[in-house]
């Protein structure tokens, strides 16, 4: 069946007068390792700079202070790592189910590294977290080694992989992921109806399957190492704000791009690094993305 083509760009819920933090959403971001804590820290701001309530970002305890460096803004918590600096997934468990609670949308995988522990940790936030969901980075390399997980998605999944990442969660080159880009990525979103497939890139692609969406924002100066771990916060903040999965990635990919047309409009192409998209994430909702009033009666319900 054909896809249906989107073209018009979702609203983001208007604040009500009396908003408080509570209502805009509590991010828990799972993610950094070893050498990565930029990875964390730029999903983590960029949460924020997208609208979050509250951003909670867990990290390998090694990089936790560092992480905290950046952005106090967020909250973070250390999770008990391995020789290596990667997560210890037996023993931070417990202290991610505490976590998971309070959070209303769960990010898992930038700079989270690969090893057998990645991929428990993200059988459990499939199968346990109970919480809408984004997968990125190393989180779809897990996924990429027991892609059955896909099936059991209980709640809405928005996944973000690059071409090299969706070649390798769908055992296809890089060049035919690329090429089929669109009836590729529909096929695997239609796996699951809580999925949701972003495949990045010049135009990125949001598709859930029935929908496509191609963004018309961003540039090239956005091949820059850490503008993926932005847009993981930003979809996890629309998601927060309560977009269904489809809106809330497509809504996600304009402004992220929007900010990184924004950003080179600063800087160049040439000199635009990841930081720069994220600091250009409130010009971009402030100016390029449109409201919608609340409606009074569900928000008034108790
Ligand atoms: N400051 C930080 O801490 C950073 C951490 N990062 C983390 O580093 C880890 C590895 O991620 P990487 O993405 O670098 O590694 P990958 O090995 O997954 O991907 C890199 C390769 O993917 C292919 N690729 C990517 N985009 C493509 C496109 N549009 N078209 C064709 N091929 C494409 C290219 O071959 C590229 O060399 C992740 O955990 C990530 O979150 C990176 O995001 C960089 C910044
Ligand atoms: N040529 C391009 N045009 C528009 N956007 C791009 C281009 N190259 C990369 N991007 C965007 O930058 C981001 C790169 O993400 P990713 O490859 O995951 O980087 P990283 O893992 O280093 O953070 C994606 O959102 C992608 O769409
Ligand atoms: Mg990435």
């Amino acid at each position: 069946m054909a896809l249906k083509r989107v073209e018009s760009i979702p609203r983001l819920l208007k604040r009500s007068p009396d908003g408080h933090k509570g209502n805009y959403g509590s991010i828990l971001i799972i993610a950094g390792g070893r050498g990565m804590a930029g990875a964390a820290a730029l999903c983590g701001a960029s949460a924020l700079r997208s609208g979050s309530g509250l951003v909670r970002v867990a990290c390998p305890a090694e990089v936790q202070p560092t992480v905290a460096s950046f952005e106090p803004s967020y909250m973070t918590y250390p999770l008990p790592c391995d020789g290596e600096g990667l997560v210890d997934f037996a023993a931070s468990r417990p202290v991610l189910e505490k976590l998971v609670q309070k959070a209303d949308v769960v990010a898992v995988g930038p700079g989270l590294g690969e090893s057998d522990d990645v991929l428990e940790l993200v059988r459990w936030a499939v199968e346990s977290a109970g919480k809408p969901l984004v997968l990125d980075a190393d989180a779809l390399n897990a996924l990429a080694k027991d892609v059955g997980l896909v099936d059991r998605l209980e709640t809405p999944t928005v996944v973000t992989p690059h071409p090299g990442e969706f070649a390798r969660l769908t055992g296809m080159t890089t060049k035919l992921a690329k090429a089929e880009r669109e009836p590729r990525s529909a096929a695997f979103a239609a796996r699951n109806a809580n999925l949701v497939v972003v495949l990045k890139g010049g135009g990125t692609l949001v598709t859930d399957g029935d929908r496509v969406y191609v963004n018309t924002t961003g540039n090239p100066g956005m091949a820059t190492g850490g503008a993926g771990d932005v847009l993981t916060g930003v979809v996890a903040a629309m998601l927060g704000q309560k977009l269904a999965a489809f809106e809330a990635a497509q809504l996600a990919v304009y402004a992220h791009g929007l900010a990184g047309d924004i950003a080179r409009d600063d800087s160049g192409e040439v000199g635009l690094i990841a930081g720069d998209i994220a600091d250009a994430l409130p010009d971009a909702f402030h100016h390029g993305v449109r409201e919608q009033e609340i409606d009074e009666e569900e928000d008034d319900v108790e």
